[in-house]
């Protein structure tokens, strides 16, 4: 018996030294993979052709794969489903006094998890308030242990988004948690490209946006190894915490979360990006934006966006953005969408004689260092204000005003194909401008200052970039292979680029046909 005892014990002691050595080599093997990715993240340039940085990619994703197959825990936890969290979570806002009366959490085909009315809500009523202390901001992150961390890491100091996902992690990882029943709601993954195969990826081509694609891939997949070192380098109390939970999984999930679902919102003294639970289960429709901060209640409230009868999915307007920031930040495409643009990647040749010329006359126009011009969808209603709203929900914004763009072709894409195109003569009429502000506009006397023999030849150029480009898109398509969701929103993604294209050259051409042909050079 004790002999057996003994050599049970032994037994025991050998796998768990075996064990701590295989963890040991399982960090080293990650510290040297890690080390790797940081390296290689570091040192792309972004002049590089769309061909290298496909392979950059690439590269970047054969190591993020291999590092996940380290971390991934060899026995995956049960967890319960969102759905089966969602009375608790109910019960958690009740005891924190949200008010939500009227409003139920249901599943929605294409939409996963939203909101729905159980009785009607008339246009501008109130139906959510939210207070502040449920919701999970940067600024508790800031005052809780990871504050420590903030304040000897640039990264944390200057990006709030990414304090508020490693904020998100460490009170996932906490089962006492005060947010642990929003947290719990939370989608398990995300339709982001974080979570994208290559092959899903590489279907985006030629669309402009499988370039930022793989930009914000490189930057996340840097902040992951940027994170890694730090973590397991630095001495404080609060990466200890992270170390068994920084994982590249547990990273990708925790940002796309606040890239799907953060806002900013302008507390008394200062503005913050927070989660807003329950608000931030409202899905996008078109329409404006309806909701805010009530700093003297200290709560968010929602309106409705319309009226909406018992039993509809009430949504909320997410602000005037184009399919591609959509697609990119949140992870869905809205085919109806009224402020869609494409961006055209446009540059002044290196063997053009006239390039010097060119890009003084640019810069005049503050276009020194554009290299994509918007063309927007047949009529884009949206002033520069409203567009730069960032990647929040449509929080408080309410005050920015629309204007109806009256054509497809921006300003800064009209004052460029109108210098691409200009000969000697013109250029040297129009580097004589201050600034040459006509050249942006189409208002008749601009157009007439610019002469239509110049116009027919800057919309005939543009017009035959357009079409070249819709060509590309036709030869892209591939075959019907089952349409998951990543693969449903690169196609809808594509269709909409298309649409924009259709409309500028029918827009273009009706501009070129009402030319006056007798001042053509
Ligand atoms: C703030 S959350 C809204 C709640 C979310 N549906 C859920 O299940 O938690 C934003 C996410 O909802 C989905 N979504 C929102 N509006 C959508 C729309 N109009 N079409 C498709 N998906 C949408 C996208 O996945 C997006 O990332």
């Amino acid at each position: 018996m004790g002999r057996k005892s003994s050599s049970k014990q032994n037994t025991k002691k050998n796998s768990s030294k075996e064990g701590s050595k295989y963890e040991q080599q399982k960090r080293k093997e990650l510290a040297v993979l890690v080390d790797k990715l940081l390296k290689l993240t570091s040192i792309f340039q972004a002049t590089v052709t769309p061909a290298k940085s496909w392979e950059h990619y690439l590269e970047i994703e054969s190591l993020l794969k291999q590092i996940q197959n380290i971390e991934a825990p060899k026995t995956k936890s049960e967890t319960p489903s969102r759905e089966s969290n969602i009375q608790e979570f109910l019960k958690w806002l009740s005891e924190n006094e949200a008010q939500y009366e009227g409003v139920e959490i249901a599943s929605f085909k294409g939409y996963d998890l939203g909101l729905k009315a159980t009785k009607d809500f008339k246009e501008g009523s109130l139906m959510l308030t939210i207070p502040r202390k449920v919701m999970m901001s940067e600024q508790d992150a800031r005052e809780s242990i990871l504050g420590k961390f903030i304040e000897v890491d640039p990264l944390l100091q200057n990006m709030p988004n990414i304090t508020l996902a490693l904020f998100l992690l460490m009170e996932k990882s906490k089962p006492d948690s005060f947010w642990a029943p929003y947290i719990a709601v939370l989608p398990e993954r995300y339709s982001t490209i974080l979570y994208f195969t290559p092959e899903e990826l590489a279907e985006l081509k030629p669309s402009p946006v499988l370039e930022s694609s793989l930009k914000l891939y490189r930057s996340i997949a840097r902040q992951y190894a940027y994170f890694y070192m730090k973590i397991h380098t630095l001495d404080l109390p609060v990466v200890k915490n992270l170390q068994d939970i920084f994982t590249f999984e547990n990273y990708r999930w925790a940002v796309s979360t606040v890239m799907t679902r953060q806002n900013n919102i302008s507390l008394s003294h200062a503005d913050t990006t927070a989660f807003i639970p329950l608000w931030d289960m409202c899905n996008h429709q078109h329409g404006k934006i309806t909701t805010d901060f009530n700093k003297e209640l200290s709560r968010g409230e929602c309106f409705a966006l319309r009226d909406f009868a018992a039993g509809e999915q009430l949504f909320i307007f997410y602000g005037a953005r184009p399919n591609s920031d959509l697609f990119l930040h949140n992870g869905f495409v809205y085919p109806d969408n009224q402020y869609d643009s494409l961006s055209l990647c446009l540059g002044i040749s290196s063997e053009d004689p006239r390039r010097a010329a060119r890009r003084a006359l640019l810069s005049r126009l503050g276009l020194g260092g554009a290299a994509h011009y918007p063309l927007y969808a047949a009529a884009a209603p949206v002033s520069a204000e409203l567009r730069a709203i960032p990647c929040g929900l449509g929080w408080g914004a309410a005050h920015c005003p629309l204007y109806a763009a009256a054509a497809p072709v921006s300003a800064e894409l009209r004052a460029f194909v109108r210098i691409f195109c200009m000969d000697e003569e013109d250029l040297t009429k129009w580097s004589s401008h201050n600034v040459p502000s006509e050249l942006v506009s189409s208002e008749p006397s601009s157009a007439e200052a610019v002469g239509a023999a110049l116009d027919r030849k800057a919309y005939n150029y543009l017009m035959t970039r357009c079409k070249l480009l819709k060509t590309l898109y036709a030869k892209s398509k591939t075959e019907e292979k089952e349409l998951t969701l990543h693969r449903n929103n690169v196609k809808l993604l594509k269709e909409c680029e298309v649409r924009i294209l259709d409309g500028a050259i029918e827009y273009l051409q009706g501009v070129i046909d009402s030319l006056p042909v007798e001042e053509t050079k």
